[in-house]
């Protein structure tokens, strides 16, 4: 009867009368994969964390509120620096330049300028009529697509590549570099001080960017900017190539905009002269100038051989090597620089999550994806098949809208996730690099580096996908116990852009030239999820165990004599 009473109406249990074996059942269960922790909110080293031997320093109340001052004096820091206008990376290189007092004060960002007699900014795209006399279309164009004012780096850049000077630009990203060449090229082409004699003999411009994607976003606004005027403006490709075989038609184009592969086919097939080039653009200049583009963007420079071609590198980063190489090629040229180099903006708020090791990344990220986030989320991965793998895996795991893009896919296809992530339709976009710089989507509210970023540039064009022109934006890192050696200098970019780090990763010591030269060689599978790997495995190995049973089959069923085919499981297939 007790028994039955227990069963159906329950019992009451005396907690206080067992609490020993109550204590026994209160542990807490083991984990199936490690849990993930917000690192940026918790300034204490989690327990979790005690393999990071070289952390110095306890986690004890007390390192929490330094924690929280050293972040108060990071970001305290740079409120001085904004207001003062210094920059202690900058600052012996700025010793001899005095400040120029008819610089307007830029509302958001200050601005650094290096280089002889820089000429005085433009404070409103008016002024950009009154001195140069821009095509009425531009103007109608600027005004038609809501752009009003111009940006710190279009009020700079504008007069200074009117002037015909060369250029070296530095802006954070998302603040308007693309317009910051558009707008004085198109006055200046159209202008008959400055190049308009020249029309009709080849192109006068030519912007290199390193992905296709990016070229075809800077065509498009190209096309914005000269709506309504017979501008030749050719956007790189295959199909233009063989366009641009045909003399008549290469001598009236006007702009050229390519990505170096393309240029220097093209270059080299003899259907191509840059002869008349007065303006050379190089987008994202530091990728450019990376090894993989050395040979060819030597190349295009060489082959941009006007007396008079002026030379202009955008970037939101520019390591000192190759700002180096790209002031080398230039004539009395002009650096500037918005904000603080290599510094996002603190429109973006950045946070790093644990994830102990690559298995733990998946449920972490699902579990992230299971709460309210701000669609849509750009996730980051470190190679194709793993973008590939896991795009494949949030499906599995039903999650809405997830859509996929990276360079292994055809032409149509990046084309089609371009499209549908500009017309709003996917809501968790699974990528590589390719989309790390200069794509402009302006809805993106979220990035997330699944896998953890390659250099400290690669992870400010990353988070820059979001927060771009004045949005506000978030950026989450995952890091595992293997990206441990490559934390430090992330975490010195977010204490840097105002975001929190707690105090043992601001103790971190600084890596060695060796580790910071690993930085992003961490090995990842090609799955993000090694449990449907022993899956795939085990599959191989049913079918080629069926494969071998059939073949013993039919060798024992052949008359003696006949010969039966042998091969491997592919081969029949
Ligand atoms: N003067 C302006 N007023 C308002 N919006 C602007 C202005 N100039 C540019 N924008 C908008 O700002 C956004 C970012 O511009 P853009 O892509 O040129 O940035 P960026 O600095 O080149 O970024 P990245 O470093 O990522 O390449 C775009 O959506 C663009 O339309």
């Amino acid at each position: 009867m007790e028994a039955f009473q227990l069963l159906t109406r329950g019992g009451h249990f005396n907690k206080s009368r067992f609490q020993k074996d109550v204590q026994l059942f209160q542990k807490t269960e083991p984990r199936r994969s490690a849990p993930s922790v917000d690192v940026s909110e918790s300034a204490e080293l989690p327990t979790e964390l005690d393999f990071f031997k070289y952390a110095e320093g306890g986690a004890g109340p007390s390192s929490k509120r330094k924690a929280s001052a050293s972040n108060e004096a990071a970001k305290k820091k740079r409120r001085t620096e904004e207001q003062a206008g210094t920059d202690d990376e900058d600052a012996d290189e700025e010793e001899d330049v005095p400040e120029d007092p008819q610089q307007p004060l830029q509302p958001k960002h200050r601005v650094t300028t290096k280089g002889n007699n820089a000429p005085v900014p433009i404070e409103t795209f008016d002024d950009l009529r009154e001195r140069w006399q821009p095509p009425a279309h531009l103007l109608v164009n600027l005004a038609k697509n809501q752009f009003s004012q111009p940006t710190a780096i279009q009020s700079h850049c504008t007069s200074i590549i009117m002037e015909g000077r060369d250029l070296a630009a530095i802006s954070p990203t998302g603040t308007g570099k693309t317009l910051a060449y558009l707008v004085p090229i198109i006055t200046s082409l159209q202008n008959p001080a400055s190049g308009n004699e020249d029309a009709g003999k080849g192109a006068r411009a030519v912007i290199v960017a390193p992905t296709r994607e990016l070229a075809q976003q800077i065509y498009n606004e190209c096309l914005k900017l000269t709506e309504g005027r017979k501008w030749r403006i050719v956007l790189f490709s295959k199909a233009t190539a063989n366009t641009l075989s045909d003399k008549l038609a290469r001598d009236k184009v006007d702009i050229i905009i390519a990505t170096p592969l393309r240029l220097v086919a093209c270059l080299q097939s003899g259907n191509l002269e840059l002869t008349n080039v007065r303006h050379l653009v190089l987008d994202e200049a530091d990728r450019l100038l990376d090894t993989e583009f050395h040979d060819q963007l030597e190349e295009i420079i060489a082959a941009c051989s006007h007396s008079k071609v002026q030379k202009a590198v955008f970037s939101a980063t520019l390591p000192a090597g190759a700002e180096q190489m790209a002031l080398g090629m230039m004539r009395d040229p002009i650096r500037i620089v918005v904000g603080l180099k290599d510094t996002p903006l603190p429109l973006i708020s950045q946070s790093l999550t644990y994830v102990a090791d690559e298995q733990s990344k998946l449920p972490s990220l699902l579990t992230y994806l299971a709460r309210p986030y701000n669609p849509p989320v750009l996730i980051f991965t470190s190679s194709q098949p793993r973008a590939a793998s896991l795009a494949e895996e949030l499906v599995l795991n039903s999650i809405s809208h997830v859509d996929c893009l990276h360079a292994g896919l055809s032409m149509k296809g990046r084309e089609d996730a371009i499209s549908r992530m500009r017309r709003g339709e996917s809501w968790v976009m699974v990528t590589t690099d390719v989309m790390a710089r200069g794509m402009d989507f302006k809805g993106v509210r979220e990035v997330i580096n699944y896998d953890f970023p390659t250099s400290v540039q690669n992870y400010i064009h990353r988070i820059g996908r979001t927060g771009r022109a004045g949005r506000e934006g978030k950026a989450v890192t995952y890091f595992t116990n293997e990206d441990a050696p490559s934390l430090k200098p992330i975490a010195n970019v977010l204490l840097q852009s105002g975001s929190s780090v707690p105090e043992w990763i601001v103790k971190l010591p600084k890596p060695s030239k060796m580790k910071r030269k690993q930085m992003g060689k961490v090995k990842r599978g090609d799955t993000v999820n090694n449990a449907r790997k022993v899956g795939r495995n085990d599959a191989v190995k049913k079918r080629d165990m069926i494969v071998g049973s059939k073949r013993r089959a039919a060798k024992a069923t052949a008359p003696k004599g006949d010969t039966v085919a042998t091969g491997t499981g592919d081969e029949e297939k």
